[in-house]
């Protein structure tokens, strides 16, 4: 057995899942995500270039991707700090930190920032999308890329000490790529030696969350101990939501807070409101999908920090658990979803 069973592993070291509260299973607190780029529309190319100020606001928050100075979530730490404390203040507990390699994943700030607000912090092994792969990566086999998995789960990443507490989030592109299988398989078969927790980015397709289980489950991962991310922007259908949930991961909606006009990685999709998302997660509660549904916001840029005029990571807590009682959802339901779910997830076997 593990000498992790039973315990949910954060920065500053294994800890009894009990303590965790409430739980945002999606977050990222300090990272970069230049690869991401979208070129500025033409005519925007001043205001994408300009410092970000109150006048721009409107516009970064329709193109984010578009302005290289809000790639840079990694210079807000202070910022970032502040918004942990409110967090707490708002009743929050733990935040899953989704930063892979790939997108400079920083775990001495992670392990600071927990130490500073008392906020626990599960850090992601793994990699990002294949756009972010490295050379080396690339070469890997299945079985070195596990090691490397592995290694960050049981002895650290990135030259430290500081272990990661989940698999993911494993990004994924649609197709999905040669390296981005490997990736995956790796991943499944690090999750069976470690029983540890997984989640997954897919790509921006309503097929993708199924191929991706389908690959997992050939390559003896846990569907049980997975969690499928950004199903607000992937599934729009409810009866293809329903049948991709009888697959059995977790469906998380973690997007709570976007709320754009035109989505700049795939213009062909319209970005539910909070509203919606709300309503989605009505449907599936009606549905018995009680203890498979998990929330965050998935701040990735400087935008969505307060420090800009954005919502910050206090919002599902402050605004959307709100609304949520407001449409009829029990109090014993928001805690499933904030509290119990989060824990069984992030508890290894
Ligand atoms: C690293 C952050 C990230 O991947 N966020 C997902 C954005 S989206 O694909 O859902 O738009």
């Amino acid at each position: 057995m593990s000498p992790l069973s039973g315990k949910v592993q954060t920065v500053l070291g294994p800890m009894d899942p009990n303590q965790l509260g409430r739980t945002l299973t999606h977050e990222h607190l300090s990272m970069t995500f230049e690869s991401c780029y979208v070129a500025p529309l033409p005519g925007d190319e001043d205001v994408a270039t300009a410092p970000i100020e109150m006048k721009n606001l409107h516009w970064l928050h329709q193109n984010p991707y578009s302005s290289q100075e809000n790639l840079l979530l990694c210079q807000e730490t202070e910022a970032v700090r502040e918004e942990l404390l409110s967090f707490r203040r708002a009743g929050g507990g733990a935040i899953v930190e989704n930063t892979t390699t790939g997108i400079s994943r920083n775990l001495g700030i992670l392990q600071q920032l927990s130490k500073d607000t008392g906020v626990h912090i599960v850090a992601g092994a793994g990699f990002y999308v294949d756009q972010t792969h490295s050379d080396q990566t690339r070469k890997m086999s299945v079985e070195q890329l596990t090691d490397v998995i592995k290694n960050e789960v049981l002895h650290g990443a990135d030259g430290t000490d500081i272990r990661c507490g989940v698999i993911g989030e494993i990004g994924m592109s649609w197709p999905m790529t040669e390296s981005e299988k490997k990736v995956l398989r790796a991943t499944a078969s690090a999750q069976v030696e470690l029983g540890c927790p997984v989640i997954i980015h897919p790509g921006r397709n309503p097929a993708a969350p199924a191929e991706i289980v389908r690959i997992l489950q050939e390559a003896g991962g846990d569907i049980d101990k997975t969690v499928m991310s950004h199903l607000d922007r992937t599934i729009f259908d409810r009866r293809e939501l329903l049948e991709f949930a009888k697959l059995g991961s977790y469906l998380e909606y973690d997007l709570f807070g976007t709320e754009v006009l035109n989505y700049p990685f795939n213009l062909e999709i319209d970005m539910p409101s909070d509203s919606q998302r709300v309503e989605t997660l009505a449907f599936l509660l009606q549905e018995g999908y009680e203890d498979r549904i998990l929330v965050a916001h998935d701040i990735h840029t400087k935008n969505r920090l307060t420090k800009y005029g954005g919502h910050g990571y206090s919002h599902i807590l402050r605004n959307i658990v709100p609304k949520m009682l407001s449409r009829g959802m029990s109090q014993g339901q928001v805690d499933r979803i904030l509290i119990e779910n989060s824990r069984r997830w992030l508890t290894f076997k």
